[in-house]
């Protein structure tokens, strides 16, 4: 229940005064040449071309709200699409973001929201220009965001070939340990892990980096590395190894967190979602950006297929929505 010291509910405003609360706590953006208020904002492009990409956060299928303030949710929700734009190798240039919210739901709530998309955004130069309200039984957020290419080809996920390196930019398995320690309230165990799953940090600037550096496909560890990779391997049309030592780092760092919680950290790195880092291939010997490391081969064999030291994935790794 919201405590008084919350301030307004959601349902003792307008829709207009929630706006008038949130507008002055949205970044404007480098590119914005019509900022929120009108029926659609205007974003500049340099590219004739612009990437565009939307995810949606649903309360208690991405978030609770126990766990996550409204200004983690506002962080997770930028995130999660900033590394869909870096993911292409664009600068993300705007965000909209569309909100279902239950009324008896904080004002407060929603200004801490607008200030986590801030906090995000801001410092990249990324306006948020505009949205929607609609009231609803839980907590939606849905962002689309948009980049800009530079001039660049994009880096798509089917141009892997045979004799690339795979590398990954970012923290494999981080947010998933968050997320168990939150599960079984054991946070105090490990504030830093618990921290990846709500406030996760991508390496957005590896994005562009990648494309700049000739990377030949490229996505963001949304769902597991395992399934990702697959992903990647499918549209490509090629086989993905990758070698577990390569995230010994990740390992050494889960360790002592899975001891405790009864679980292998290896389950954590190759299948936890929602660290945003990105997997891309580039060509051998291709000197790779900063933080990008080598984590495995494409080969030609087995098509669409994943393999960690020789040993193909299991078939149903990572998440997904419906198939569990
Ligand atoms: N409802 C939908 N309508 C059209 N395209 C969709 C829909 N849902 C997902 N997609 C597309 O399917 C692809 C995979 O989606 P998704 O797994 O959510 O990507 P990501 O993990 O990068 O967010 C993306 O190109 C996305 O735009
Ligand atoms: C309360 C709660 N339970 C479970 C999860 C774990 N989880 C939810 S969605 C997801 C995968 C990523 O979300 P998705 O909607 O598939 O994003 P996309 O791949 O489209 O970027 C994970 C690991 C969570 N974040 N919060
Ligand atoms: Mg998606
Ligand atoms: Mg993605
Ligand atoms: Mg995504």
């Amino acid at each position: 229940m919201p405590a008084p010291s919350d301030g307004p509910l959601v349902s003792d405003l307008s829709e207009d005064g929630l706006l008038a609360r949130i507008f002055p706590l949205l970044p404007l953006g480098d590119d914005t040449e019509l900022a929120p208020g009108d029926d659609a904002a205007v974003v500049s492009a340099r590219d004739g071309r612009f990437v565009v990409t939307t995810d949606v956060l649903v309360e208690d299928r991405h978030f609770r709200r126990a766990w996550s303030s409204g200004e983690d949710v506002g962080r997770r929700a930028a995130v999660q699409n900033l590394a869909d734009v870096a993911a292409m190798g664009a600068r993300p240039t705007s965000l909209v973001v569309a909100l279902v919210i239950p009324g008896d739901l904080p004002a407060s709530w929603v200004e801490g929201l607008a200030r986590g998309l801030a906090a995000e955004c801001e410092p990249l130069g990324v306006g948020v220009v505009g949205g929607d309200l609609s009231g609803g039984p839980v907590v939606v957020v849905a962002v689309t965001a948009h980049g800009d290419l530079g001039g660049r080809a994009p880096v798509l996920r089917s141009g892997a070939r045979p004799g690339d390196v795979v590398a990954h930019a970012g923290v494999a398995g981080w947010s998933a340990a968050g997320l168990a320690l939150l599960h079984a309230g054991r946070t105090e165990l490990d504030r830093e892990l618990v921290g990846a799953h709500l406030r996760p940090v991508a390496p957005l600037g590896a994005g562009p980096a990648a494309a700049a550096a000739g990377a030949t496909a490229m996505l963001d560890v949304s769902d597991g590395m395992l399934r990702d990779a697959g992903r990647l391997a499918r549209a490509s049309g090629v086989g993905v190894e990758l070698d577990s030592a390569a995230f010994t780092g990740d390992l050494e760092r889960l360790r002592a967190v899975a001891g405790v919680l009864g679980v292998v950290a290896e389950r954590w790195v190759l299948d936890g979602g929602e660290d945003h880092g990105l997997l891309a291939t580039f060509p051998a010997g291709s000197v790779l950006p900063e933080p990008f490391r080598a984590v495995g081969r494409v080969v030609a064999a087995g098509e669409g297929t994943v393999r960690v030291d020789g040993v193909p994935a299991p078939a149903r790794s990572g998440w997904d929505h419906f198939a569990g």
